[in-house]
């Protein structure tokens, strides 16, 4: 655990307010080449963080309670991964204060977007910000994993090639394309996917190099379009338009394309024709919005 001396907060960081980001990523492939000792997989994956996300408004408080409004359906607010990011910064560093955050949830619950590990990310940077911790990156992102294994990448705010549980990062230079981006309105259970017996678990170990080049594929897309009709549907859907793949272990499937008017199109059409499915459009981005938003502070 990390320990450092309570700093001194003054009183104008009291009533200080910061609005962050919290951006979703995409798995532009992902392949799982085998399993760790204590069940976690081991992956290899490409993260390309987009400009679209949820956003957090953080306060601080004097008294050390730490309150997410409004509270996510089904999830206590003590279980919120941004309270539990909160709650690790206060037992990492002893400080003594607390904060209120105000969420903005645009990115769909269960998505394969990172939607959690990002808000949790932005807590994370935000509260070390705010409540002056003094934490260096590595500190943060140490923390970060044990909230989630997606939850570095965004606390280092750069597209990534990430190997490991998904901690083992390189940041990569990608083309910064527009993606159209489809919820089916299902909710996938990451941990449910993780565990199937059918999951291919031994994919040939590849390279960053043969990654960039857009080969690759989403170990987790069969057993997910067999799991959920919705997501071999929307897979069905897109192709027309161009290469799809399933983010993460889903539900979200996306295709990217050259210009925002053409993913506009693209997102009309399946939504109009599929009134139980979301979407948004999201251009990908090398440096996290995040982190752009926190430079623009100082
Ligand atoms: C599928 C991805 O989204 C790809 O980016 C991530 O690997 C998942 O990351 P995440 O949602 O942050 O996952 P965590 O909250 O850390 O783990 C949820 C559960 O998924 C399983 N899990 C997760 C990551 C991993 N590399 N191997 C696993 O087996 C574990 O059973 C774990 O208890
Ligand atoms: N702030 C939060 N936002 C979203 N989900 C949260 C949050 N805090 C806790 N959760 C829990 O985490 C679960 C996974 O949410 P999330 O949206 O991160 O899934 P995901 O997009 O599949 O993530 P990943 O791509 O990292 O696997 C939710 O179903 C919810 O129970």
């Amino acid at each position: 655990m990390i320990r450092i001396a309570r700093p001194f907060i003054s009183e104008a960081a009291l009533t200080a307010t910061l609005t962050l980001p919290a951006p979703a990523k995409l798995n532009l492939m992902l392949h799982i080449v085998g399993r760790r000792d204590d069940g976690y997989h081991r992956l290899q994956t490409l993260f390309q963080l987009l400009d679209f996300g949820d956003e957090l408004t953080l306060t601080p408080r004097h008294d050390t309670e730490v309150r997410v409004s409004p509270s996510i359906p089904d999830v206590a607010n003590e279980d919120n991964l941004i309270t539990r990011a909160a709650r690790a910064l206060q037992d990492a560093t002893g400080h003594t204060g607390g904060a209120d955050i105000q969420l903005t949830k645009r990115l769909p619950m269960g998505g394969g977007i990172g939607g959690g590990s990002s808000d949790c990310a932005t807590a994370l940077v935000g509260l070390n910000h705010l409540w002056q911790l003094g934490l260096d990156e590595d500190a943060l992102a140490e923390i970060g994993l044990t909230l989630g294994a997606d939850v570095p990448v965004f606390v280092r705010g750069r597209s990534a090639w990430a190997e490991g549980i998904g901690e083992e990062l390189t940041p990569v230079e990608l083309p910064e394309h527009w993606f159209v981006v489809i919820h089916p309105g299902v909710h996938v259970s990451t941990p449910a996917l993780f565990r199937h017996p059918q999951l291919t678990r031994n994919t040939p170990v590849s390279t960053i190099r043969t990654a960039l080049t857009g080969a690759g594929h989403n170990d987790f897309e069969p057993v997910a379009r067999t799991l959920y009709p919705n997501i071999d549907h929307a897979i069905e859907q897109l192709s027309q338009y161009g290469s799809v793949r399933l983010s993460g272990s889903g539900a979200c499937v996306f295709v990217q394309t050259q210009s925002d008017m053409a993913a506009q199109t693209i997102l009309r059409t399946i939504t109009e024709r599929n009134p139980g499915y979301s979407g948004f459009i999201g251009r990908g981005v090398n440096q996290s919005p995040l982190q752009r938003a926190l430079a623009d502070q100082a």
